[in-house]
């Protein structure tokens, strides 16, 4: 399969090289060239399958030959053996056709696992074939840095550097990513908001001379392999309550819009969703710009879900471009608005889109903390605030025929004291990480500024001494 972005002036590349780009060359964000199609009797045959099974399955047509057939299952059963439920991902009935679908049982106790496990086995893979080393860059709102260290550490072809806003993650995921011994980790407190080290990730991977020297690679949801491991719960999930001969919708509590437009993508290769509906918290950009028409930044606002304190949806733009025909010309045009003035104008066309397939509503810190006490008292579940903006949304989306299946993201013990204060509960980490709280920390602050960024990658990164080939 080949990959093409979606500003159209970076070359098309197939799908390891994809992988290691992270970013196009151009700023846009890479897409299938079209979407494999999977018939009702290819979904049918998905019953009664493992969640490896199926992982197989979607990702087979979207990695197309680069990557055998046994190494690819290899990795997928790998990645999956790290996994607490055997279900991998299971799901939970929490009401008459109402679901919560449980995407915390990997190591670091969020959704980012399903595809960090898998993509570091790739990338390690890719690398080892080619002889290279890569440095790999990430910006964290807490779960995907958790996640990245956890499925990086210690491997020899990658050199890792997380960015997370000082001050404003959790302490328990702030400790998932200090407290690793690896030598080829560091994370980096960054004074600034999750948009501020996003900004920066970008600014890196549009430093061309920068970019090529250190051999840059990324692994947020700007990287297409983050989204085409999420795609596979959809269809999982979405078999098990009887697709394709009933539809499914889904509630995705969303920040950088990657998993849900995983989503869209399960959609457009053929499985049937009803319905996609955007949960936010106060950061909700994406429900204003649904309602109105208009994407338009506001500063960020601290919330209890920190992991969606987000203003610049990445992911978005991939489905501009799929809303807008695949007409990069446009895609570039909205997103120079957005760099010029903060904010663009949906075109109509394309909004008719979107509002017709999706969904989108807000969750303020009260109605999260009231939706975490309501399921606790109905149901004796302890969800965490990202999952309870997920509920406190869906609640209010009336489902005609589909069940709805809101995404429960993360643990609730990574986030204890908005759970306790909302349910009174005290959620245990599981015994695995009984003593990370313990645990020294190690890291480094810097600045929001991409000279002082660069330079800390340059005297740190292997690849950067002229060690791009491995030694
Ligand atoms: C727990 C949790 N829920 C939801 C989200 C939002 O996901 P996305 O950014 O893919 O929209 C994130 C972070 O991205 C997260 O860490
Ligand atoms: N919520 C994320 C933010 C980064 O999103 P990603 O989809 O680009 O990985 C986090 O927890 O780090």
């Amino acid at each position: 399969m080949d990959y093409v972005s979606t500003r159209g002036n970076a070359p098309a590349l197939g799908f390891s090289d994809a992988l290691l780009a992270g970013l196009a060359g151009d700023g846009g964000l890479y897409v299938p060239r079209e979407w494999p199609q999977f018939s009702v009797a290819d979904i049918k045959a998905m019953r009664g399958k493992t969640y490896q099974d199926i992982a197989f399955t979607v990702m087979h047509p979207l990695v197309g030959n680069d990557i055998s057939s046994e190494d690819l299952r290899r990795m997928i059963d790998e990645a999956y053996a790290t996994f607490r439920h055997e279900a991998i991902v299971p799901l939970v009935q929490t009401g008459a056709d109402r679901f919560l679908m449980e995407l915390f049982h990997g190591p670091t106790l969020a959704f980012k696992d399903v595809a960090m496990q898998l993509i570091a086995r790739l990338m390690d893979h890719v690398l080892i074939e080619r002889d290279q080393r890569a440095t790999i860059v990430g910006a964290t709102s807490g779960d995907t840095g958790a996640a990245a260290v956890e499925a990086f550490a210690g491997r020899d072809r990658t050199d890792m550097f997380i960015l997370f806003p000082m001050g404003r993650v959790s302490p328990v995921q702030q400790r998932q990513m200090t407290t690793t011994t690896a030598a080829n980790v560091r994370t980096l407190a960054i004074e600034g908001n999750f948009d501020d080290c996003q900004d920066l990730v970008k600014a890196m991977f549009a430093d061309a001379p920068f970019r090529d020297r250190v051999r840059l690679s990324g692994i947020n949801s700007i990287n297409w392999a983050r989204i085409m491991a999420q795609i596979v719960y959809y269809f999982s999930s979405a078999v098990s309550l009887g697709a394709p001969d009933r539809a499914v919708s889904f509630t995705v509590p969303t920040g950088n819009f990657g998993d849900i437009f995983a989503g869209y993508a399960a959609k457009r290769m053929g499985l049937p969703v009803e319905r996609l509906v955007v949960a936010t918290n106060e950061n909700d950009i994406l429900a204003r710009a649904f309602q109105t028409g208009r994407y338009e930044m506001q500063s960020v606002v601290a919330t209890t879900s920190p992991s969606m304190d987000i203003q610049i949806s990445s992911n978005f733009e991939r489905l501009l471009f799929e809303t807008l025909g695949r007409d990069a010309e446009r895609v570039r045009q909205a997103m120079a608005r957005l760099k010029q003035s903060r904010a663009f104008d949906i075109e109509a066309d394309a909004l008719a889109e979107i509002r017709a397939g999706f969904g989108a509503g807000r969750a303020s810190m009260d109605e999260v903390a009231a939706a975490i006490g309501s399921v606790f008292k109905t149901t004796g579940m302890v969800i965490d605030p990202h999952t309870a903006t997920g509920m406190h949304v869906a609640a209010r989306e009336s489902v005609a025929q589909a069940p709805m299946v809101t995404l429960a993201t993360a643990h609730p013990a990574k986030f204890p004291d908005a759970v306790k204060s909302a349910c009174g509960i005290d959620p245990a980490l599981p015994a695995w990480l009984s003593d990370l709280m313990d645990r020294e920390e190690r890291f480094d602050t810097l600045p929001g500024d991409l000279s002082a960024v660069e330079a800390y990658i340059l005297a740190n990164a292997r690849a950067a001494d002229g060690r791009a080939q491995k030694d």
